[in-house]
Formats: structure tokens, sequence, C-alpha cells
């Protein structure tokens, strides 16, 4: 019987090695040893193909029932095997949520409507139990010393629920005649707007476009703000949320994506006039193709409101302003897939305040990342 220690060595040389199955096998020792991290790297690389797998696998540890372990049993579920969040789903969030676990509080702030008792309950029980993750979220907002009740959860499960079927209701706008840009308002929550840019900002990095004669990223004065990829090391239940959403408002399959931008414009940085989609010069190179061929949609994400920085379309003469919560889907080809010359768009400067952003560009076919972090 090999130690933990052992274990994630051996998983190491046959990572540096590409021998993926045996170093995942290893992962999958250790973790049944009581290896959290061990488990769960191991669960997630099997849930993509067999999620009822990776939660029974889950479900058989030692420490089945941990919060955390629990938790990413759910989150497994939701995204992988039912791809919607259902009555039991909930239920066990809540319960979670009871206990003062601090990711399932906030998945389920994210689905509630601020200036309700439930959000006052869910907001109360986060700064009781996680303080420092409250001061963040909430910029030191010192309210939740009212709110001393213990969480209803009947009336949370049916709060979100309803907050799921008015979201699956919701239309689009079309915002040309030719319905190349839509638009939808109030679809991520504060919270989620809130979340996305504290979680991931620490990740930003000068923006890069791609060279069109090779494919490389490269730095160029035509986008000068500054981005953070959440890759898939990186996503988490908010982060797919966001992205279902994307995917539902735009009639996509989330497994087509790219991984989500996070974008940050400030002191006059901006977008000038580009398109997304790729030229044929691009389309040629291989790396392009094997990661889904082209990108046929882009959907943009506003995060905060803005009466600057807008969105402009100038072949078409839409301007759209920062709104927070809203998203913005356009195509970027037409029907028979050549580049749709409408699309032309950029991001205009900002001057005395900061832009943040999400944008999402989704290809023809399946992405890796879309594959690993939504499923096949
Ligand atoms: O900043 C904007 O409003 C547009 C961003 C954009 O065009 C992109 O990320 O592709
Ligand atoms: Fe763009």
């Amino acid at each position: 019987m090999k130690s933990i220690e052992q274990l994630l060595t051996k998983a190491d040389l046959h990572f540096q090695r590409n021998e993926y199955s045996q170093a995942y096998d290893c992962l999958r020792i250790a973790g049944q040893s009581g290896h959290l991290y061990a488990a769960l790297d191991y669960a997630y690389h099997i849930a993509p193909n067999s999620p009822k797998a990776a939660i029974d696998y889950l479900s058989a540890l030692p420490d089945n029932s941990k919060p955390t372990v629990r938790f990413h049993c759910l989150l497994i579920s939701r995204f992988y095997l039912f791809k919607e969040m259902n009555y039991e789903l909930v239920s066990e969030l809540v319960r979670l949520a009871s206990a003062g676990h601090a990711e399932s509080l906030i998945v389920l702030l994210s689905w509630t409507e601020q200036n309700t008792s439930v959000y006052a309950q869910l907001k109360g029980t986060l700064g009781r139990h996680n303080p420092n993750i409250y001061r963040q979220l909430f910029m030191g907002d010192p309210n939740y010393a009212d709110v001393s009740t213990s969480l209803c959860e009947d009336t949370i499960i049916t709060t979100v629920l309803e907050k799921q079927t008015s979201l699956l209701d919701k239309t689009k706008t079309a915002v040309d005649s030719n319905g190349i840009v839509c638009e939808m308002s109030g679809v991520l929550s504060d919270i989620e707007c809130d979340y996305m840019l504290l979680r991931y900002k620490s990740l930003l990095q000068p923006s890069m476009v791609l060279n069109p004669l090779n494919g490389n990223p490269m730095k160029d004065d035509i986008r000068t703000s500054e981005v953070a990829i959440i890759t898939n090391q990186w996503v988490d239940w908010i982060s797919r949320e966001v992205e279902v959403k994307m995917s539902r408002m735009s009639d996509t399959k989330p497994q087509h994506g790219e991984p989500l931008n996070l974008l940050r414009y400030k002191d006059g940085q901006e977008y000038k006039p580009h398109y997304d989609g790729f030229t044929d010069t691009q389309l040629k190179q291989t790396s392009i193709i094997e990661e889904g061929g082209q990108r046929t949609h882009t959907i943009l994400a506003y995060l905060n409101s803005l009466s600057e920085g807008a969105t402009h379309f100038p072949k078409l003469g839409i301007t759209i302003y920062p709104e927070k919560g809203k998203l913005v889907s356009f195509l970027n080809v037409d029907k028979n897939l050549a580049l749709e010359k409408q699309s032309y768009h950029c991001g205009q400067p900002v001057s005395t305040n900061e832009k943040w952003m999400l944008t999402k560009w989704v290809r023809l076919n399946s992405t890796q990342y879309g594959n690993l972090v939504h499923g096949s």
C-alpha cells in the first residue's frame, strides 16, 4: 500500500511523461486514501463523459459528508448530468448554505432578488460564517448584523426555482432589422457581476490579439484593455452559470465556447474596430481549426453601468452603452459561414471610469474547453 505522498509523486511523473490514464489512476487512489484535491481532480477528469461515475466516486469517499465533497457532487449534477437546477439539487444546496458553506451561499445569493427577505437571510448567513468573503463581496456593508433568523429553506428553494423559470421565459430583442445584434437586460444578477470581477481580477494581463498571419497571440494598439482568461483550472459554479446564460441567450451550445475573457478598460483604453470572426488565412491554421473552427457568435456581458465606453457597430449604426447584467450577442458569420461584414465593431474608449465586461467567443464546433467544463 503506497502512501498518499508516493501516489502524488507517481502521478506527477506520469503527467510529465503524458501518461494521463496512469496519472489519473494514481489521483483516484490518492483521493480514496483521503486526499481531497486529488479526488476532485480525478472526479472532474471523468465528469465530462461519465458524470454519474464521478458523483458515485465522490459519494463513496471516506469523507463524503464534507460540505466541499457534497458541493462538487451538486456542481457535477447541475452542469454535466441534469443541465438544470432541480428541486433536489437546490434543497441540498440550501442545506449546505444553512451550515454556512460559502460557495453554496454565493450560488443561492446569485439566484435571489436583492431587497427581499431571502436575500437578507442568505447575506446574513454569509456574514456570520464567512466574514472575509462577505466583506469582499459586499464592500464592508455591515448590515448583516440585523438579520439573525436562520434560513427559511422552503422559501429559498421556491425563490431559486422561480428565478430560473423567469430567466428561461425572457426573450432577447433584436437591435438591427436583420437580427445580427441582439440584447437582453437583467440576465446576470448584481452578485454574479460583482463576483466575476472580484474573483478573477487578479488574473488580469495586457490584452492580446491573434496575429492574422500566423495565429499567434500578440500585443497590438488595436486592443489596449487588460484581460483575464478564465481557463478550465479557474472555472467554478458562478462562471459556469454565466456561460450557460450566455449560451441560452444566443442559442449556442456552451460546449462550443472559448474560455470567458474578463476585460477591464481604464484611462482611455479601447478596442478599435475589428471583426471577431477569423480571416480566411487564419482559418487555414491548424491550431484554429482544431479548436472548433470559425468564431460564429460573440456574447458580451457588462459588469457595470456607464455612459461612456459603448460597444459600437459603425456599419449598423448601433451604439450600446454598458448596463450592469445586460447581455449582447452578435453573429460574426452569415448563413454561408462567410464573415458577416456588418459585425464590424469596437469598444469605445473610457476616460473617467473603469469599464468591466465579459466576452465569450463561440466556435462552430466543440472546443476542448467547452467539453471539459460543460460535458460532451
Ligand atoms: O469592449 C467592447 O465593448 C467590445 C469588446 C469586443 O469587441 C471583444 O471582446 O471582442
Ligand atoms: Fe470584438
